[in-house]
């Protein structure tokens, strides 16, 4: 086996891709990638799925026309155009972030295949590697950037049933009548808008009462009271087999007797992070009890020289996150390992938004997460329906919720379910992370009148402070 050695190997080309830029020009490296170049959130997470929430958004536009006195009506949904939109985009970007680096990066190897650790060489003290394809590299540093994957329940799995998972449900040849939605997570909530938007009977499948539970309380509550409305949702549905039906789809049946059939199982329970197999016990690196790979606040493993990012490692499963991550290793992988002012991973306000219907956005603790830490704390609830856009959209259901410090003012959550709340929760995201406090957010600043952000306006002012 012939060897090649590297300065820096990358393993993963989702946020570790961007790593090598110009002032890595004089380091040889070495990418692998085992999947689709660009990983996850460019192929088959974050931005195809938005683009498909996009269409969805449209055609719910047009089936609540009539509120605004405005006839129309969806007359038909072309899903292929569909798919061809959001892969005619995306695949040549993937296509072209490899060819880049293949072709026009002369210090960049791409490795098209599975690798894993195997130990270190001490003579040359460079970590082996090992691919699929049988090539070794030998690498002075590595960067552990290698994501996760779909988790599949033991029944399903053991089951045999075909299922799909975000990998390939974006590209069914066509819609299927009826979908089950195993899970009430990011995914399931994205995908259950997605497709009953489109024309699919969706019904989503959860364990617990409630769905997108790790949510404040009341972001939870209501949105499984809007998503009951809109889909056929199973709560506390335990579920005890799978069975295929041959042209009639799948059967999901549950510990209390029920069943669900349907044409399509998409599957949307969880993601475990790839640490698993890249062989890190060859290396000394035990995994965390949830899996992920250890890391401390810099991206440094336990191994010299082995750093990690993103969802191998992070807390966060979210592409943002992955990004801030990738710069900090990066940074520090131009500092040195041992330098003495690395620089850190900022994880204290770490904003998420589910893009189903209706949007979803959060930051901050939640309100259960605030009154466990003792502080005495000012809640306010501000209705969309109570401001003048929220009258011009009939908006019946949205809401913003935010937490603050009764004493100092500080903001410690923000909630919001309704439309665009994944971009009227910007200005929270930054006054979090200034420090500005509720009264100075308040009242520094001019608001839009009458913009969609006047509801955080008055929910700012209705907090009752010190
Ligand atoms: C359906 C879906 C929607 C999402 N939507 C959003 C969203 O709207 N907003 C948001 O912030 N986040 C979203 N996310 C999460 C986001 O996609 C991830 O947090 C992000 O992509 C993680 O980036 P990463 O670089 O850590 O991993 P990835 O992008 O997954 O990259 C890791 C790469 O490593 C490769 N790899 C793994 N092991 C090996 C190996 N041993 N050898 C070679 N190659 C290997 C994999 O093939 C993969 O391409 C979504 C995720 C999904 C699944
Ligand atoms: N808009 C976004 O930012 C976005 C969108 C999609 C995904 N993501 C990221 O990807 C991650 C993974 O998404 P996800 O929706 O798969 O995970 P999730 O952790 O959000 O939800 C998983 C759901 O599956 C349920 N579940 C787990 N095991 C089950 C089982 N055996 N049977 C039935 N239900 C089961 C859980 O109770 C939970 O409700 C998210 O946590 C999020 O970080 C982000």
């Amino acid at each position: 086996m012939s060897a090649q050695q590297v300065d820096l190997a990358i393993i993963g080309s989702g946020s570790g891709n961007s790593i090598p830029d110009e002032r890595f020009d004089a380091m040889s490296i070495a990418i692998f990638e085992e999947g689709v170049y660009g990983g996850t959130c460019l192929n088959v997470g974050c931005i195809p799925t938005k683009m498909f929430v996009y269409a969805a958004d449209v055609a719910d536009t047009v089936r609540s026309a009539a509120r605004y006195g405005v006839e129309a009506s969806v007359e038909s949904v072309d899903w292929p155009a569909i798919v061809d939109r959001v892969f005619g985009r995306i695949d040549p970007i993937s296509a072209g972030g490899k060819e880049y680096r293949v072709e026009r990066c002369d210090n960049v190897t791409v490795y098209s295949s599975h690798v894993r650790f195997d130990g270190r060489d001490d003579e040359s003290a460079r970590y082996r590697l090992v691919t699929d394809d049988g090539d070794l590299v030998l690498a002075r540093k590595v960067v552990v950037a290698a994501g996760s994957r779909s988790e599949i329940p033991e029944v399903i799995a053991d089951s045999g049933v075909h299922h799909y998972t975000n990998s390939d449900v974006m590209r069914l040849p066509a819609l299927p009548k009826r979908m089950a939605i195993l899970g009430s997570g990011y995914i399931a909530a994205e995908f259950a808008h997605v497709f009953s938007a489109l024309g699919v009977d969706v019904t989503v499948v959860a364990r617990s009462g409630r769905l997108l539970r790790r949510l404040d309380d009341d972001v939870s509550e209501r949105f499984t009271a809007v998503a009951r409305r809109q889909w056929d949702v199973r709560l506390d549905s335990t579920l005890a087999g799978a069975i295929d039906l041959g042209d009639d789809g799948v059967r999901l049946s549950f510990t209390d007797g029920r069943h669900v059939d349907a044409d399509a199982l998409l599957v949307a329970t969880g993601r475990t992070p790839n640490g698993d197999r890249l062989g890190l016990d060859t290396i000394g690196v035990e995994l965390l009890a949830d899996g992920r790979v250890p890391v401390d606040a810099h991206g440094r493993t336990p191994a010299p020289e082995v750093w990690a990012l993103g969802d191998v490692s992070s807390p966060f499963q979210l592409k943002h996150v992955a990004n801030h991550e990738q710069r900090v290793v990066q940074e520090n992988l131009l500092l040195g390992w041992h330098a003495d002012e690395l620089a850190s991973f900022d994880h204290r306000y770490v904003p998420a938004a589910v893009f189903t219907h209706p949007q979803i956005a959060t930051v901050g603790l939640t309100e259960a997460q605030a009154r466990e830490t003792g502080r005495d704390i000012a809640v306010k609830v501000q209705e969309y329906g109570d401001v003048a856009y929220g009258w011009a959209m009939e908006d019946t259901t949205g809401f913003c919720k935010l937490i603050a410090d009764r004493r100092s003012g500080e903001l410690l959550g923000a909630h919001l379910m309704g439309p665009q709340a994944s971009t009227v929760i910007q200005p929270v995201i930054q006054a979090m992370s200034f420090g500005l406090r509720v009264p100075d957010m308040a009242r520094g600043q001019y608001w839009i009148h009458p913009a969609m952000p006047e509801v955080l306006e008055n929910a700012l002012l209705g907090l009752d402070l010190e």
